[in-house]
């Protein structure tokens, strides 16, 4: 059982994500409070909130509890997880998921990474890149698998390769995850719906929606996009 697959299967499939910088330095919180970026999360509908605490991209463990203080929604917590210590702050700081980064990962770390964090009640979210990655993947089925269509090695820096999440779906499937994500790059409604539509279950959205002027606008576009009606739009009816 997963709180955070739950929440992405049952709901909208994004998951959205709290990132204070860009790979480039760019400050992406604009001096807004993290608890109202989390709440105008909420409100647009996220299923699930991501927070990057890795400090390259100007986070910190606190930053984690923060988020968590700030919803009620399931929260995956990105940063190099190495070690069983690392998922025990996770989880008492208040993730219900963790990154595991397969590329940088032995594969023995990796199977006591998911061993753990499964123990814990943490969701493993394994991110992968290439294929010989998902395929040594250890217990798939209990684990989201993300592809990354960035580059996590060169510190992201590039604009992200969305063909890579088409090329591997079908590999992440054959794995035997519940849920499969993409991850990164994510720029445009009309492309994160046209991921959803190829089979993908959640799309981690950072960069796009920190720029965005008007989050609630953007999955308003994804909602008409994918073709459902937006919440708002639905006529109230009022009987008798
Ligand atoms: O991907 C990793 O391995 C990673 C490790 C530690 C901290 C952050 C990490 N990745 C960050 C991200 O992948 C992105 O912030 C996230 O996918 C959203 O991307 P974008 O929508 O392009 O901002």
């Amino acid at each position: 059982m997963s709180a955070f697959v739950d929440s992405l299967l049952a709901g909208r499939p994004l998951i959205m994500e709290v990132k204070r910088k860009s790979p480039h330095g760019e400050d992406l919180m604009a001096g807004r409070p993290v608890a109202e970026v989390v709440a105008s999360y909420a409100a647009a509908g996220a299923s699930c909130v991501s927070v990057v605490t890795g400090r390259w991209f100007g986070g910190t463990p606190e930053l984690l509890a923060e988020v968590a203080a700030a919803t009620t929604l399931p929260v995956l917590q990105k940063d190099f997880l190495t070690r069983r210590d690392h998922l025990h702050r996770a989880r008492d700081l208040g993730a219900s998921a963790v990154l595991l980064t397969a590329g940088l990962l032995t594969r023995s770390s990796l199977t006591t990474l998911v061993d753990g964090a499964l123990a814990l009640g943490l969701t493993p979210f394994v991110e992968v890149t290439t294929e010989a990655e998902v395929a040594a993947l250890p217990l798939a089925e209990h684990c989201v698998i993300a592809v990354n269509n960035k580059d996590i090695k060169t510190g992201e820096k590039d604009a992200g390769d969305l063909g890579r999440s088409e090329r591997m779906l079908p590999h992440v499937l054959a794995a035997g995850t519940r849920c499969p994500v993409s991850a990164s790059g994510i720029a445009d409604p009309a492309v994160a719906a046209h991921l959803v539509r190829t089979g993908y279950r959640g799309l981690l959205l950072g960069t796009s929606l920190l720029r965005a002027g008007n989050v609630a606008d953007w999955v308003s576009e994804f909602d008409t996009a994918l073709g459902r009606v937006p919440a708002a739009e639905i006529p109230v009816v009022v009987p008798g």
